[in-house]
């Protein structure tokens, strides 16, 4: 089986808009509304749990939207691996194994083809992550604000989401990370640090995560633009 876990559970609080980001409307429709369809609509995925903060549940439930599939609901956390975590315990109560797909509800813009490849990937090589090749000169900034180094692009890449996982084993990484008491920013390092490495596949310079206010107008471009396409 195959299941989603989007995660909501954040504060938006780069955003500093009045509602929580995920609920902003890009072309009169919610950044988690469209997040959601673009899961709903893939045949495969069997199981999609989104967690958002406990307080945010009917609001979510009063959205005027049908996503033809049924939405479970985990609780979130104080921080995005806890979101995770809790969204992941959820799917492993639905489904017991299988695939797990995580994705940011923060990403309205992901494709099917997107989703596809990484489950695909990931039943190839046993975990994926897609990202993009940044397109800056990166540089390491010392403390002092002066550069220290600069680092050979080639090799970077900027990491993105989907991250698809076999349910067990992201689970037991970032059980292992809870106990551990570290932190990381995202899923592949949790699942580096105990269970193994992912494969790095291409997303697409499209599948923005919305957190500053001129990622929504980038956004709203975006859509406008494959409309016309
Ligand atoms: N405790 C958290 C923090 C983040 N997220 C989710 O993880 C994704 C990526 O996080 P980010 O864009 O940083 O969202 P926020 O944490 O909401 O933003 P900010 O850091 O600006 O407050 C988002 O879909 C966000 O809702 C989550 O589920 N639980
Ligand atoms: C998971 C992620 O979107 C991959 O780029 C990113 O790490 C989330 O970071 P944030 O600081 O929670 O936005």
């Amino acid at each position: 089986m195959v299941g989603a876990v989007i995660v909501s559970g954040g504060k938006g609080s780069r955003m500093g808009a009045d509602i929580p980001k995920q609920y902003l409307e890009l072309s009169g429709i919610p950044v988690l509304a469209r997040t959601l369809i673009a899961f709903c609509e893939m045949e495969f995925i069997d199981n999609i749990v989104l967690v958002l903060p406990k307080d945010e549940w009917e609001t979510f439930r009063s959205l005027p939207y049908s996503f033809g599939k049924e939405i479970h609901l985990a609780e979130g956390g104080p921080r995005r691996q806890d979101s995770v975590r809790s969204g992941l315990k959820v799917l492993e109560g639905l489904q017991g194994d299988g695939i797990a797909l995580i994705h940011d509800g923060a990403r309205p813009l992901v494709t099917e083809g997107i989703i596809s490849e990484g489950v695909e990937l990931c039943k190839v090589h046993g975990a994926s992550a897609c990202g993009m090749k940044p397109k800056d000169t990166i540089k390491v900034r010392g403390e002092n604000g002066f550069s220290r180094e600069t680092l050979n692009r080639d090799s970077l890449f900027s990491i993105q989401t989907p991250q698809v996982f076999e349910l067990k084993k992201i689970l037991k990484a970032h059980e292992e990370l809870k106990a551990s008491g570290e932190d990381v920013t995202d899923d592949t390092a949790a699942y580096e640090k105990y269970i193994g490495r992912v494969y790095l596949y291409e997303g697409s310079y499209e599948n923005i995560k919305i957190t500053t206010p001129e990622d929504m107008a980038v956004a709203e471009a975006i859509i406008k633009r494959r409309k016309v396409k």
